[in-house]
């Protein structure tokens, strides 16, 4: 069927109600809108559906999400583990407890208990609550980071983390099976509840979860002494982190956090940003505010479902403010917490540092002093959390730390997701310890420089939207696979990664080796000198990013040089688009 005819067969379908009808009467005239709603259906990105809430196949609503919950019902029944039931939480996005209820509602018509939150939880802690119920899998509606009119869908299985093959894929078959809406199950809450198919959880997953997190601290000397002096400003940015965050930061004995109080409160119109996302400068703005009014040693801003963590840290010497990638704040934490976990309780024989193929090679270089092994998989947190599966049931390692660009970082096993609440609470404890010693986080920060190099890493975006964006992606993943560059910038290139064919060609004589990673729409480009360029299209929203790493001795050279990339970047994509 042709995007019109669904678009038609929508609303004459009795199954959908009239205020769906009544939005899709309303772009009767306008055909690119019909278009974007109904060419395709939401599938399964990096981190599960993701789309703007609306009405239509290619979009997040009731009807959707009940149709993704159906597919997931059928698979869990099919692996009849339906017994073990299906952990849901939602952040403090537009019409997410709704589809939290939707979701609940269509697994327990199908014999499937759900537990839902009383309220808002962070992304992680569902995470937690999957395996500390023994859950089969879990939901979370939350679109992250995304502008306000997203909405999505994360998936976790058993073990915790995010859905990967084969579930994934067999989950996807699934709901492409439920062709006809009419197909899809739901009930009455009340029923539900009666049924004994619809619990509510909430401080009996919050309790524990807290412990959990309070057991990583590795410093509370360090805390006790810092805490007069230590302040710390935190943003949850209109999220789920404003709870959990202050809470253990509280518990901890921190006794100076101010919370910005413009983005305390969940809104899911997130009025003080254009997009609440802590990699964006302008999430900072209320922050750094209010820092320089209170003289904050750090100021942290956690994403709505509180999995990212944004770090600004104040350099004493000069009084300014320094913005940390995820990059530089995710090495900031592992390495304090592998060098100190070492100081204290020496590390185990097969520890392993786990990171994403866009991540910095700063990582490579702490593995490599401590002695770990440096496991690298595909983006998405999700592989992390497949990685820490594979070193439970094969032994193939002990996970002591994993680490994305993105702004995510895991510095325990207690869940299987990045934590912004946990890695803002090893990141004040990391401050306090440094306080201790006469040092700030960004000294800490220079010092990892210094030993190990000035590594430099940026991305740069391109966002094109709807199906022409689409294919305009795809258009340069095609020029760019067909076209090996030779050379990007100054720099020649050593050796092309294309992660879709699982090759590594080597360019000065042309013999290829595998990636050893399953296949993926990435090109990776290593250049000389330690730096690098990747390139993929974002499976979470309508990008193509283009990443790129430089290292140098200083932080001045490691600026121009990675400058210097991210133009030649940009001129290597300009005639594409
Ligand atoms: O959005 P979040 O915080 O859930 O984060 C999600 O998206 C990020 C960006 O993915 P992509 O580059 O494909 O857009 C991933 O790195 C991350 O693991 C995933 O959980
Ligand atoms: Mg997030």
């Amino acid at each position: 069927m042709g995007y019109k005819e669904i678009y038609e067969a929508w609303l004459k379908n009795p199954y959908f109600d009239e205020a769906t009808k009544d939005e899709l009467k309303q772009i009767a005239n306008d055909e690119k809108e019909i278009e974007d709603r109904f060419y395709k259906e939401l599938e399964f990105g990096t981190a599960g559906l993701r789309g703007v809430i609306g009405a239509g196949t290619n979009r997040m609503n009731i009807y959707t999400v009940r149709k993704a919950t159906q597919g997931l019902a059928n698979y869990i029944l099919g692996l009849n583990t339906q017994k073990q039931g299906v952990a849901i939480a939602y952040d403090s996005r537009h019409m997410s407890p709704e589809f939290a209820d939707e979701a609940a509602l269509c697994l327990a018509a199908n014999g499937i208990k759900a537990y839902v939150f009383d309220s808002l939880r962070p992304t992680p802690e569902l995470s937690y609550a999957v395996r500390k119920l023994g859950c089969t899998a879990g939901i979370n509606i939350t679109a992250s980071h995304n502008p306000p009119e997203y909405n999505g869908y994360k998936v976790y299985w058993a073990d915790g983390a995010q859905i990967t093959p084969p579930h994934d894929s067999g989950i996807m078959d699934e709901v492409k099976q439920v062709t006809d809406y009419g197909q899809v199950k739901t009930m009455e809450r009340e029923s539900a509840v009666l049924a004994g198919l619809y619990e509510t959880i909430g401080a009996d997953i919050d309790v524990p979860y807290i412990e959990e997190l309070k057991k990583l601290i590795l410093h509370p000397e360090a805390i006790k002494a810092a805490a007069d002096e230590l302040k710390i400003v935190y943003t949850p940015l209109h999220g789920t982190g404003n709870i959990p965050v202050r809470r253990v930061l509280g518990e901890l004995g921190f006794k100076h956090v101010f919370v910005v109080p413009q983005q305390e409160l969940p809104d899911g119109d997130f009025p003080t940003v254009s997009y609440p996302n802590p990699e964006a400068e302008e999430a900072f703005e209320l922050g750094l505010k209010l820092a320089q009014e209170v003289d904050a040693d750090l100021v942290l801003a956690t994403d709505p479902d509180a999995d990212r963590l944004g770090v600004y840290v104040k350099d004493q010497k000069t009084g300014e403010y320094h913005a940390l990638t995820g990059n530089m704040s995710g090495c900031l934490i592992g390495a304090y917490e592998i060098g100190q976990r070492k100081a204290l309780y020496g590390l185990p024989e097969n520890g392993a540092l786990v990171k994403s193929i866009v991540t910095t090679n700063l990582a490579d270089a702490i593995a490599a002093d401590y002695g770990i092994q440096l496991c690298e998989v595909l983006t998405g947190f999700k592989f992390i959390g497949q990685k820490m599966l594979e070193f439970e049931t094969k032994g193939t390692g002990t996970y002591l730390f994993g680490l994305e660009e993105s702004y995510g970082c895991l510095p325990g096993t207690y869940c299987r997701d990045k934590d912004a609440v946990a890695a803002s609470m090893v990141l004040c404890e990391a401050a306090a310890f440094y306080k201790t010693q006469g040092k700030t986080l960004w000294d800490a920060m220079i010092e990892l420089y210094e030993r190990y190099g000035y590594y430099l890493d940026d991305v740069t975006s391109i966002t094109l939207k709807g199906i022409e964006g689409l294919e305009k992606i795809q258009t340069i993943m095609n020029t760019l696979r067909e076209n090996t560059p030779e050379k990007i910038g100054a720099y020649q290139v050593v050796s092309a990664r294309d992660y879709k064919k699982g090759i590594v060609k080597n360019m000065s004589d042309g013999s290829e080796t595998s990636t050893g990673l399953p296949a993926s729409n990435v090109l990776y480009y290593d250049l000389p000198d330690a730096a690098w360029v990747c390139v993929r299209p974002s499976g979470t929203e309508p990008k193509v990013k283009f990443y790129y790493g430089v290292k140098a001795d200083s932080l001045k050279d490691a600026k121009a040089k990675s400058e210097a990339l991210g133009s030649a970047v940009q001129e290597l994509v300009k005639p594409m688009l």
